[in-house]
């Protein structure tokens, strides 16, 4: 079993720097961590960085977790490759443009790039954003999935994500006490569905609605509530199309030991509870 222990970062590919830069402080409200020439680093909280945007193209979208050790890495690299993935290596320099010691890369049974991570660094600094969206933290994704029940069994079964819902076949899966870091959703090919991280409070969402309208920023859907987390949202669009979530109240899950994961009916007000359609988001309902 593969340990998944925190959701380290995400790695978008653009031909376009300069856009994303603009996207990521002027609207998301990112910290720049550092800026290579063929590379941008951000921040969101204490992880050194979150999210890189990266000289490339927009289909090369990688989503890395963090195991615990040297070890683990191993024992994961060989549980795939027994499964028939293929795994790679990553070297030192591309560790170290990852602010993590060591790596390995592999795909998804859909196709997504996933790398799993040693030693991720933090930063002693405090966050400072770039734009006041009241960000607290990188929190979750959302994964393409051509067969999410067949997807769902490689991450439960073959890593160690746990069901805390679903909402038809789409699961919102847990790798520790947060409702979900990791969702599926049925797509005809791979890719990130959302990026979320956090804000303070409702009032930080309904802020951000407000201040990307005036923006014309593409609202994508909400402001509204997920019956499932209880988180208040909002989705919207960025560079290269990928979509962000800004959400506050994503609950925990209290028992560990006694959860049983609720079915959702796939409906509108699955989504939210609110009454907003998610019909750009997820396509046919
Ligand atoms: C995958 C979708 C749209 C989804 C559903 C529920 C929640 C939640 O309960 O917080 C999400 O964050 C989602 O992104
Ligand atoms: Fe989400």
């Amino acid at each position: 079993m593969i340990e998944l222990k925190d959701l380290s970062y995400v790695r978008l590919g653009t031909a376009d720097l300069a856009t994303a830069e603009t996207f990521a402080t002027g609207v998301l409200g990112l910290e720049v961590r550092e800026r290579r020439r063929d590379a941008l680093y951000l921040r969101s909280d204490q992880r050194a960085h979150s999210l890189c945007y990266f000289e490339g193209a927009p289909e090369e979208q990688i989503i890395g977790f963090e195991v615990e050790n040297t070890a683990a890495l191993d024992a994961a690299a060989a549980a795939l490759e027994a499964l028939r993935h293929k795994v790679r290596r990553g070297s030192a320099a591309e560790a170290q443009a990852r602010y993590v010691s060591e790596f390995i890369n592999f795909r998804d049974p859909t196709g997504n790039q996933i790398e799993l991570v040693t030693r991720p660094q933090l930063s002693a600094r405090r966050h400072f954003p770039s734009r006041d969206a009241g960000i607290t933290g990188f929190n979750h994704v959302g994964l393409n999935s051509t067969d999410p029940v067949r997807d769902e069994v490689f991450w439960t079964q073959v890593c160690n994500a746990r069901v805390s819902d679903r909402i038809g076949d789409i699961p919102l899966m847990r790798i520790n006490a947060i409702h979900h870091t990791l969702a599926l959703v049925q797509a005809a090919q791979p890719g990130i569905q959302h990026i979320n991280h956090q804000v303070a409070e409702v009032d930080d969402v309904m802020r951000s609605y407000y201040f990307l309208r005036e923006h014309n920023v593409p609202i994508v859907f909400g402001p509204g509530r997920h019956p499932t987390s209880g988180a208040r949202f909002l989705y919207f669009k960025g560079p290269d199309g990928v979509v962000f979530e800004y959400s506050c109240g994503v609950g925990e899950i209290a028992d560990e030991a006694t959860h049983r994961p609720r079915q959702f009916t796939r409906e509108p007000l699955s989504f939210c509870m609110w009454g907003a359609t998610p019909g750009g988001l997820i396509p046919g309902v």
